[in-house]
């Protein structure tokens, strides 16, 4: 096992001028696969309710789906930091529930650290977990939770005042103690300034270049939702073609009885002789022990 990936691994990678490399994950096979292929950080995303859950927000996301999705992917995560998502209201109430629910993620769900949506009003709260000595990143600018807020998925920062209120935000999450930042939906003019302006790195999504790291939506990145293409997403696979193709293929054969063949079927005992029972008609309530009375459908030996 490669040395595992940390906060302060993080801290030295922007340091250095090496990019940082984050997508999501939801599952143990994904996140073998993407731990693997050379991420630095996988996110648990509460975009699972989006793309696992088929939910219209992130809103109905729960704690508990959100620490059983953790568990699974630290599992099988080897190198790769792993983050969790706080969910919707699981931090917005009080910073004491936030406390307890950021311990149930690292405690139950087996996260290096916290991700929580939100500027300078939540600075206390990230105090209070940091403390806890859990560490926090932090979510600016286009803040799914915040959809009805927003009034829907818009670009964040556009003019001087939000851009420069961002600016502040992302100053004083800093100084509360957030180990790094997440940009998304930000122009990246703004996104440059507040790279530049910050010790901890900030990791873009749909918020330019100059960002100290990437983050995408695994599944929007493999390329497997034809309807879903917001301007900020690259696919770098074509996995809906690919399953598509590979599941007519199996069921063009199923159909046609070529699969399963001999390779991949299991032959009984050498010698053994193969009866087909006599058929007994059962009635209603006698049908468990007419199907005893037949005995098992192998014959005795020869
Ligand atoms: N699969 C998936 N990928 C994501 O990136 C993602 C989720 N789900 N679910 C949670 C949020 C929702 N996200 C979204 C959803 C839509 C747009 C979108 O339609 N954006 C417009 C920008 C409009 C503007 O100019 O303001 C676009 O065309 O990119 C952006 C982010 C990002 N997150
Ligand atoms: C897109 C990333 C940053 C996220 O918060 C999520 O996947 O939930
Ligand atoms: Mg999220």
């Amino acid at each position: 096992m490669k040395d595992k990936v940390t906060i302060h691994t993080l801290k030295r990678l922007k340091q250095s001028g090496q990019k940082i490399c984050m997508v999501t994950a939801y599952d143990a096979t994904f996140a073998r696969i993407l731990d693997e292929g050379g991420a630095d950080v996988l996110l648990v995303g509460d975009s699972l309710g989006m793309v696992i859950q088929g939910q219209e927000s992130t809103l109905p996301v729960t704690m508990d789906q959100m620490i059983y999705h953790s568990a699974a992917v630290s599992r099988g995560a080897k190198r790769a930091h792993v983050v969790g998502d706080m969910p919707f209201m699981s931090y917005q109430v009080s910073p004491q529930e936030a406390v307890r629910n950021a311990g149930r993620l690292v405690s139950e769900g087996n996260v290096g650290s916290v991700k929580l949506e939100g500027g300078a009003e939540f600075a206390d709260t990230v105090r209070a977990i940091v403390r806890a000595s859990i560490p926090v990143m932090g979510h600016l600018g286009l803040t799914p939770q915040s959809v009805h807020k927003m009034g829907g998925y818009v670009v964040q920062g556009r003019d001087e005042d939000a851009a420069r209120r961002m600016l502040d935000d992302a100053l004083a999450l800093e100084a509360a103690g957030c180990y790094a930042l997440v940009l998304e939906g930000v122009p990246l003019e703004l996104a440059r300034t507040i790279t530049q302006s910050l010790k901890i790195p900030t990791i873009g999504i749909g918020a330019g270049k100059h960002c100290d790291g990437q983050v995408l939506v695994c599944y929007d990145l493999l390329g497997m939702n034809p309807d879903f293409k917001p301007k900020f997403v690259k696919r770098f696979a074509n996995l809906h073609g690919n399953i598509t193709e590979a599941a007519n293929t199996y069921f063009a054969e199923v159909r046609a009885g070529t699969f399963p063949d001999e390779d991949h079927s299991f032959k009984a005992t050498k010698g053994i002789r193969l009866v087909t029972p006599t058929p007994v008609v059962p009635d209603a309530e006698g049908a468990g022990e007419a199907a005893e009375k037949v005995g098992g459908i192998y014959g005795a030996p020869v």
